[in-house]
């Protein structure tokens, strides 16, 4: 059993939870949100919350929507329609994120200072605790199922530069969450995929998880941390560290081990996030990224439909690296997620 406070996240920091409109209450820094002061919306509510605050007028001065106004019309239709109807996916941006939720029509210095992190993974692994440790919030009333809070944004101090990192938990299992979870691979900058230590099934998950992700934006080098959740509970353990540290070298990932009971690597969990997306947003501003095919400096775009057995060749060339000496790097450096 760990018990190690110091794994708390930062107390001089600040946290907002999204409100219904999208505008986010502003608190100076320092001062504490009040619990009873956040507004708590289910998850595709906070969802279209969150696409108005990006669509909101970039007029200085110009005044932003209250809950009491009408959502905008294009925010009433039924999803299938709203993704058909809204351009999607959206445009990549400059700093890699897609930015289609949250940061709206913010300067690009602004845009590198947001790091939208996404909890992906099966039903039950601690998503949700992992990111009630983000948010400060503690005990189990924080869980209770009408509370279900799930998108956090808080300022943290990461390495001497400040930044303000969302933490997402809207990852849906099953057909009724597929566009949720579009949502969720073009909308992050990295991605979280949580495992319990103590359930084979969700281990047994990552690589399709991962997979599906890596499908999903197939020219985006992405940060993915592999996480061992629930770390304290040793006697109903079915997976080893050593186990998760091998999956994750296998997949060129990220992993570490938490327990969001105890607060265990937890904030290191967060900032570890943090530093894989500077990492990458360094080597892309450095020259390093992958093109875009068909931009000039990319691979032409493909002239045929590719067969599906090219296709799943390529998602397979994408997930395990070419390379045995890259692979036998990265395999033994997976669990330092202050490099690449
Ligand atoms: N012992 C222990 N229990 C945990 C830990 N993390 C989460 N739990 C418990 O595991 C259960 C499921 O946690 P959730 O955070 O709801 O899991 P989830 O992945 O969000 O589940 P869904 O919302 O269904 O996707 C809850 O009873 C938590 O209290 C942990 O680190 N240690």
């Amino acid at each position: 059993m760990h018990t190690d406070p110091d794994t708390d996240m930062d107390t001089d920091t600040e946290t907002t939870a999204l409100c219904p409109s999208g505008s986010r209450r502003a608190s100076p820094p320092g001062t504490p949100t009040p619990e009873a002061d956040t507004t708590l919306l289910k998850k595709p509510e906070k969802l279209l919350a969150e696409l108005d605050r990006s669509g909101l007028p970039s007029v200085p001065g110009a005044p932003r929507r209250r809950g009491s106004m009408p959502v905008p019309y294009k925010h009433q239709l039924r999803r299938a329609q709203a993704v058909d109807e809204l351009d999607w996916p959206p445009q990549a941006s400059s700093s890699g994120s897609s930015d289609s939720l949250g940061s709206g029509e913010a300067a690009p210095a602004q845009k590198d200072g947001i790091f939208k992190v996404m909890l992906v993974g099966e039903s039950g692994v601690g998503k949700s605790t992992l990111a009630g440790t983000f948010g400060g919030l503690q005990g189990d009333s924080a869980h209770e199922p009408e509370n279900p809070e799930d998108t956090y944004e808080r300022r943290i101090m990461v390495d001497k530069e400040e930044v303000t990192l969302v933490v997402y938990d809207i990852w849906e299992q099953g057909d009724a969450g597929g566009w949720l979870r579009d949502h969720c691979l073009q909308t992050g900058d990295a991605f979280l995929i949580v495992f319990s230590v103590t359930d084979r099934r969700s281990f047994s998950k990552v690589p399709e998880t991962l997979l599906r992700l890596r499908a999903g934006r197939p020219h985006h080098d992405l940060p993915v941390i592999l996480v061992g959740n629930k770390s304290d509970l040793a006697r109903s353990r079915e997976v080893s560290l050593e186990e998760g540290r091998h999956l994750a070298g296998t997949l060129s990932c990220k992993h570490i081990e938490t327990s969001a009971a105890l607060h265990h690597n937890t904030r290191e969990l967060f900032e570890g996030a943090v530093r894989q997306i500077r990492l990458r947003r360094g080597r892309s501003r450095a020259g390093g990224q992958r093109p875009e095919p068909g931009s000039p400096e990319g691979p032409a775009a493909p002239a045929r439909r590719e067969s599906l057995t090219k296709k799943a060749k390529r998602f397979l060339a994408n997930l395990v690296p070419r390379n045995a000496k890259f692979f036998k790097q990265r395999s033994r450096s997976c669990h330092d997620l202050s490099v690449l």
